[in-house]
């Protein structure tokens, strides 16, 4: 699905990513981990389209999408939630879910511009849309609250349910764990596994949270300097002797 070949990202003679080469199958869900710095925000700017790179190639879908810009990727199913989840703080959950541009309409909108029934007909699909997210998530019940009062855990799920509200195909997910609390980081991890396996999402996840990449991922790739250290599942990355080395510097021996 995604082929990532030979990716370099220079900033100013400092080489953030370097030489980096994987590739992504339909229906998995990958971790990238690595110790701070290793490259891994940067690689998923490049993914994404926030960053074009110095060198190499993007593949998606088998199509070349290097340098392609983010709103392009977006509505080929390639779709970026955050580390700092951007939910708009004074609209509502359900809001929130409603303002998520639906990927396929793109020029359908244009074409609906003088026909009001059709545009009013799509609104209440999309409404529908934003509640039927809400009941998967177990969100209903606060449909109608600010998203900005919300908790760490339900922003969390709220940023999924964007990615829900575009049928993406593969959604880049930058440390979903982080900030979350244990009840709600199991619901999340349920909740991803059924996107996964039900609806065939592809997931790639920046995460530090051995549990839920133990629970959740295979292959996992560990980065190191800008690099693919190496690839496989869990177990032999973890036990790995370079990937222990890479994390002691800042560590003290814990791949965490
Ligand atoms: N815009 C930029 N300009 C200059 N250097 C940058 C820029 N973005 C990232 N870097 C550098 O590139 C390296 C890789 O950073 P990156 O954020 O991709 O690492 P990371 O693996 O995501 O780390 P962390 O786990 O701490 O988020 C770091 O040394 C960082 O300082």
């Amino acid at each position: 699905m995604l082929e990532l070949d030979q990716l370099v990202m220079d900033f100013s003679g400092f080489r953030a990513v370097n030489g980096c080469s994987f590739r992504v199958d339909e229906g998995s869900i990958t971790a990238l981990i690595g110790p701070n710095g290793a490259g891994k925000t940067t690689l998923f700017n490049l993914i994404a389209g926030a960053l074009v790179p110095t060198s190499g190639t993007i593949r998606f879908l088998g199509e070349d999408v290097t340098g392609l810009s983010s709103d392009a990727l977006f509505h080929k199913g390639l779709v970026r939630t955050f580390q700092i989840p951007h939910e708009f703080h004074r609209l509502t959950a359900l809001e929130n879910l409603m303002m998520v541009p639906p990927a396929q309409i793109g020029e359908g909108l244009f074409a609906n511009w003088l026909s009001w029934g059709k545009v009013r007909a799509s609104e209440a699909e999309v409404e529908q849309k934003a509640y039927d997210t809400l009941e998967f998530l177990e969100l209903t019940h606060v449909a109608h609250q600010r998203a900005g009062n919300l908790s760490g855990g339900q922003k969390k799920l709220l940023e999924l349910g964007r990615t829900m509200m575009t049928d993406a195909k593969l959604v880049l997910l930058d440390e979903p764990a982080a900030g979350v609390n244990r009840t709600l980081l199991r619901k999340l991890e349920e909740k991803i596994q059924i996107l996964n396996k039900e609806r065939g999402y592809t997931f790639i996840l920046i995460e530090h949270d051995m549990e839920m990449i133990e629970k959740l991922c295979d292959p996992v790739i560990c980065m190191a300097e800008g690099a693919v250290l190496i690839q496989g599942d869990f177990q032999t990355v973890r036990s790995d002797a370079r990937v222990l080395e890479a994390y002691l510097g800042e560590t003290a021996g814990e791949v965490a």
